[in-house]
């Protein structure tokens, strides 16, 4: 019963705002564009420089966690300058409620042009794909940064132009993974805070586009066949997955994949 309760409660006090809404005089909420699990996501209209813009807004239900993730997400998207990163524009509080406010990124994700649209991403496609996103990741890298939420939905794709979005679990290269938020309150990642953790989400990132060309033979799936034996790719391809995703000695930082993948690209 008290669970239930809970849930009502939560439900009740995470309600999305209503359109229209005007949020410190300036963003006016036009669209919802979601609920994770610290933070909800508006699509807004700055009304004094006319732009689209993303606010984001801490979960009241999560209370302190919730605002102080928010927190750090902003100061870590503060010091990444990229133009595939989203810019950080402002933060600000509210009502008692903490808003970030962020380049609104429009573009679709690997997962919506595979199932929507119908595109196939080939090796070299996935490839030249992955190199871009690597650069990103190096980038962020180099700054002492990690991403630690390397996933298709936080990729998005504009014609030439890729972006990573969400920044919510990323953390400063030596942090602890048990993350102390403030008194009486942690985080526990579950993912180790090293470079290895993105790079081994961007070995199941490429995996996923390559598999966009596979298809079984007699359309049943034989759980005991893996990747390297469905995928009709070549071994330099399969070397570099293997290393990023450590089944063999892995990959010490981004640059060093980076490198792989341009002698692989070059013929
Ligand atoms: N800067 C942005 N530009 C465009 N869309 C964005 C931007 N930031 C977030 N979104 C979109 O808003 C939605 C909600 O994002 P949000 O990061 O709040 O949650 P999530 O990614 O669904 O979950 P979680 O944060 O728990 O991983 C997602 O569909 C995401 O693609």
């Amino acid at each position: 019963m008290w669970a239930y309760l809970k849930r009502v409660y939560e439900a009740w006090i995470d309600y999305p705002l209503c359109l229209d809404k005007v949020i410190r005089d300036q963003y006016q909420i036009e669209r919802f564009l979601g609920m994770g699990s610290y933070g909800l996501t508006y699509l807004c209209q700055d009304r004094k420089s006319n732009q689209e813009v993303v606010a984001k807004q801490a979960k009241p239900s999560k209370g302190r966690l919730g605002q102080n993730l928010l927190r750090r997400e902003i100061e870590i998207l503060s010091l990444l300058d990229h133009p595939s990163i989203p810019r950080c524009y402002t933060s600000f509080e509210e009502s008692n409620r903490l808003y970030m406010i962020t380049e609104y990124i429009k573009g679709r994700t690997v997962e919506d042009l595979i199932f929507e649209r119908g595109a196939r991403f080939g090796e070299r496609d996935a490839l030249c794909l992955i190199r871009s996103l690597l650069d990103i990741v190096r980038f962020i890298h180099e700054k002492g940064i990690v991403h630690l939420d390397i996933r298709i939905p936080n990729v998005l794709l504009y014609g030439e132009r890729m972006t990573l979005i969400d920044f919510g679990l990323a953390a400063r290269l030596g942090e602890p993974s048990l993350l102390e938020i403030g008194p009486g309150e942690e985080l526990i990642r579950r993912r180790t805070v090293a470079v290895s953790s993105d790079l081994y989400a961007i070995g199941h990132f490429l995996l996923f586009m390559l598999y966009s060309t596979f298809e079984s033979i007699d359309d049943q799936e034989d759980s005991t066949i893996g990747w390297e034996e469905e995928l009709s790719v070549t071994r330099q391809t399969k070397q570099v997955i293997r290393k990023l995703l450590q089944i063999d000695p892995p990959y010490v930082n981004a640059q060093s994949c980076i490198e792989d993948l341009d002698a692989i690209l070059k013929d």
